[in-house]
This record gives C-alpha cells, sequence and structure tokens, in this order.
C-alpha cells in the first residue's frame, strides 16, 4: 500500500489482516513497513504491506526518505491509497506516481489498484466522481473504519494475485513467496 500520509493505509491494513499497526490523525505515525496476512478459502494467503506515508521530493529523500522505497521494489503489485476528503485527490495518484517512477524506472507501471479511502466522510462522494473522471479507470472506493466495500478489495486482490500466479507460471517460473 502506497500512499500520503494519514490516507489510511495503516488503518486499511488492520481492516484487512490480524496485524495491529499504529493509526493516528498525524502524518507520519508509520515509521517502518508492516506486513500483514490476508486469509482466503482453500488455505491461500496474500501478504499486504502497509508502507510509511510518501511526500513529494520522497524520491530526493524528504520526509521520511526514500530508504523504504525499496520495499515497494519488492511487492508484486500496488495499491494505491487514496484520502477522498481531501479536494481534487488525483493529484495524489499522480504524484505517487511520479515519486515511485523516479525512483525506480517503471516502478509506477507494476500491476495495482485505485483504493479511495473514507467514503464515509460527506466530501469524499463528489471527490469520488471527480477521480473516476480524471483517471478513467477502475477506483475501489471503501471505508477502512466503517468497513464498508471491504469486500470489494479482497476480492480485487485476489484478482491480482491470480494474475500474477499466471504471469509467472506461463514464463515457465515459480511465484516469488514472502
Ligand atoms: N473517516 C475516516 N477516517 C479514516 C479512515 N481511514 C483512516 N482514517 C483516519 O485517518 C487518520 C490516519 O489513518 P492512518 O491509518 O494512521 O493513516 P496512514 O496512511 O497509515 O498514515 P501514515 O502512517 O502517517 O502514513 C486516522 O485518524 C484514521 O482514523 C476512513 O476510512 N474514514
Ligand atoms: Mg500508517
Amino acid at each position: 500500500m502506497v500512499g500520503f500520509p494519514n490516507a489510511g493505509k495503516s488503518s486499511l491494513l488492520r481492516a484487512l489482516s490480524n496485524a495491529r499497526p499504529a493509526v493516528a490523525a498525524y502524518p507520519f505515525t508509520t515509521l517502518k513497513p508492516h506486513v500483514g496476512i490476508v486469509h482466503y478459502e482453500g488455505h491461500q494467503q496474500i501478504a499486504v504491506a502497509d508502507i510509511p506515508g510518501l511526500i513529494r521530493g520522497a524520491h530526493q529523500n524528504r520526509g521520511l526518505g526514500s530508504a523504504f522505497l525499496r520495499h515497494i521494489e519488492r511487492c508484486r503489485f500496488l495499491l494505491f491509497v487514496v484520502d477522498l476528503s481531501l479536494s481534487e485527490p488525483w493529484t495524489q495518484v499522480d504524484d505517487l506516481k511520479y515519486e515511485l517512477e523516479m525512483y525506480e524506472e517503471g516502478l509506477s507501471e507494476r500491476p495495482h489498484a485505485i483504493i479511495a479511502n473514507k467514503i464515509d466522510l460527506p466530501e469524499a462522494r463528489a471527490n469520488l466522481s471527480q477521480l473516476r473522471d480524471h483517471l478513467g479507470q477502475e477506483v475501489i472506493a471503501l471505508s477502512a473504519v466503517t468497513g464498508e466495500n471491504l469486500e470489494q478489495l479482497l476480492l480485487h486482490l485476489k484478482v491480482l494475485y491470480d494474475a500474477y500466479l499466471e504471469a509467472e507460471r506461463g514464463r515457465g517460473r515459480e511465484p516469488l513467496k514472502w
């Protein structure tokens, strides 16, 4: 999960898994990556990493710096977590992709999903339609706090994971495991 500070990444990890990263209403609550395991039927498991918040200039070591960007390199797919309570939320996606791309060419092109968090807040609905218009791609809108629409993310995670397995097997490789 990649997002600006306060977007709700740790709240989302808590909602999806048994991991218990700290959550607070100030930026940079998370100082190191946390991994949670999402369980599916048939004993399948997907590891989800909550990465500390990125800011503009992270690739130049601003904010918490670029040290943890290397954890993103290890992820097979990315969840861009956007705070829908902020206006012009598509700028978050653009800025996050820019930071990843500046850090490592091609990183922003990894298979990914756009997660629009905080849909429970009143201003979020209007921002969601703007976000969808600007991005022109699927956006999963949910609330890490109320659990609204979490199911859609769980299903989509599995779709991303299955696509990854398929692609690896197609190349004659064994999938990477944590
Ligand atoms: N209303 C609402 N608040 C949320 C939601 N998700 C997170 N929050 C709040 O947003 C604040 C930040 O949440 P965190 O989960 O700590 O955010 P984070 O992205 O992990 O932040 P950093 O660790 O600083 O990068 C907290 O006050 C949360 O309670 C949501 O879906 N709805
Ligand atoms: Mg956090």
